[in-house]
């Protein structure tokens, strides 16, 4: 059930606002010390230091503008202060473009075993070798810096759902208080910029404060959390009926995690600028191939003999170069090459979708019917 709290009459008009499709979609350019990222973008997910299969020239080739770095993992192997002697993640991984590194908060909860949350931060042993480790808001922030990340993400709490109004509550003003720690801790420089990520689950008086809280920082950019966590497309969009409008409209807006391309049009219609997801990448590895003929998943024995391409329009090596037949033999016989083609090819996918909403948004067209 989603609470409706009461507003003050003029904080109503911003969350009451009538959602006129589209009215909210826009598309533009983020300039970075790095590169531009032409938005609506979409960021291919390199948790450990590389996108899985991929070479980053190949991720280039794509049309991707900006990739995401997971802190988690970078932290724990190599050490974020052995890639900063070495030069900084964006040299040790021969990527020259703009990267984002998450602040690592979402993945210790999801991966790290044995964890205590306390206001200071959080301390968890490595799901590699059970060593401890800390990580706060200054922790965090600083770890970035090592890495040299264009985009720094602030030290959150994503509230899992579902969460009872209390719950809520009290994760928000965590994030809160770790936002402003983050924010104190972060080095501002040229063409370089840090995100608050706002919370407050599906209570739009929590989001209104958390965004209010936020907005007090000035990050120069601001992602909306505690979503794709389980909710469900529908509740999601409930709540992204309301929150991008409750963040500054001269700066990026980043839903962390999303999404399917249905998520993603949905939410760019609601107002966001940024995407990232694994599902491009981990679905192509597990033989799921994203085309303008719906899902196809290239092990079925139907495809054994299918001596066509995945879409005969797709420019990517494995439409340009492969038929149906020989991917559906390489993944059931788990050949790296069957990763490497079915990943390229998803990924190409998804950012010519990206490319044609940024088309129609700049030619005012209506974009629902894309996916
Ligand atoms: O509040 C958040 N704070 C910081 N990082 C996040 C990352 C997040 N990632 C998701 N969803 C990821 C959903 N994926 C879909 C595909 O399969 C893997 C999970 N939701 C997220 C929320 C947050
Ligand atoms: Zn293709």
């Amino acid at each position: 059930e989603v609470s409706i709290t009461k507003f003050p009459a003029d904080e109503r008009k911003i969350i009451a606002k009538a959602h006129d499709k589209y009215k909210k979609a826009r598309a533009g350019i983020i300039n970075t010390r790095h590169g531009q990222i032409h938005t609506p973008a979409f960021m291919p997910v390199g948790t450990k230091g590389t996108v899985k299969a991929m070479l980053p020239e190949s991720v280039q080739t794509t049309g991707a503008d900006i990739i995401l770095g997971n802190t988690y993992h970078l932290m724990l192997q190599p050490g974020a202060k052995r890639v900063f002697k070495l030069g900084g993640l964006h040299k040790f991984m021969n990527w020259s473009k703009p990267l984002l590194t998450d602040s690592g908060g979402f993945q210790v909860m999801s991966l790290s075993k044995l964890r205590k949350i306390t206001e200071e931060g959080v301390i968890f042993n490595s799901h590699i070798d059970g060593s401890k480790f800390m990580l706060s808001p200054e922790s965090s922030t600083e770890i970035q810096y090592l890495l040299g990340s264009t985009i720094t993400m602030a030290f959150d709490e994503c509230t899992p759902y579902p969460s009872t109004y209390e719950q809520a509550k009290s994760s928000m003003e965590l994030t809160s208080r770790w936002a402003k720690r983050s924010r104190k801790a972060f080095y501002s420089r040229d063409g370089y910029g840090q995100f608050g990520i706002i919370q407050g689950s599906i209570y739009n008086d929590l989001r209104l404060k958390s965004a209010l809280d936020l907005i007090e920082l000035d990050f120069e950019g601001y992602a909306i959390g505690g979503l794709a966590v389980g909710e469900g497309q529908e509740l999601m969009f409930k709540v992204l009926d309301y929150a991008p409008d409750l963040l500054p409209i001269n700066k990026p807006r980043y839903l962390m995690g999303v999404g399917k391309p249905a998520d993603i049009i949905g939410a760019v219609q609601r107002g966001i600028d940024m995407f990232d997801c694994v599902i491009p990448t981990r679905s192509g590895r597990n033989g799921q191939a994203f085309t303008k003929y719906g899902v196809v998943n290239i092990r079925n024995s139907k495809y054994k003999e299918d001596n066509t391409p995945l879409e005969e329009d797709c420019l990517c090596p494995a439409c340009k170069n492969y038929t149906k037949a020989y991917l559906h033999y390489l993944v059931k016989v788990k050949e790296i090459l069957g990763a490497m083609l079915m990943t390229w090819h998803n990924l190409m996918y998804f950012q010519k979708l990206m490319l044609r909403i940024r088309e129609y948004i700049a030619q005012g067209k209506d974009f629902d019917f894309i996916s």
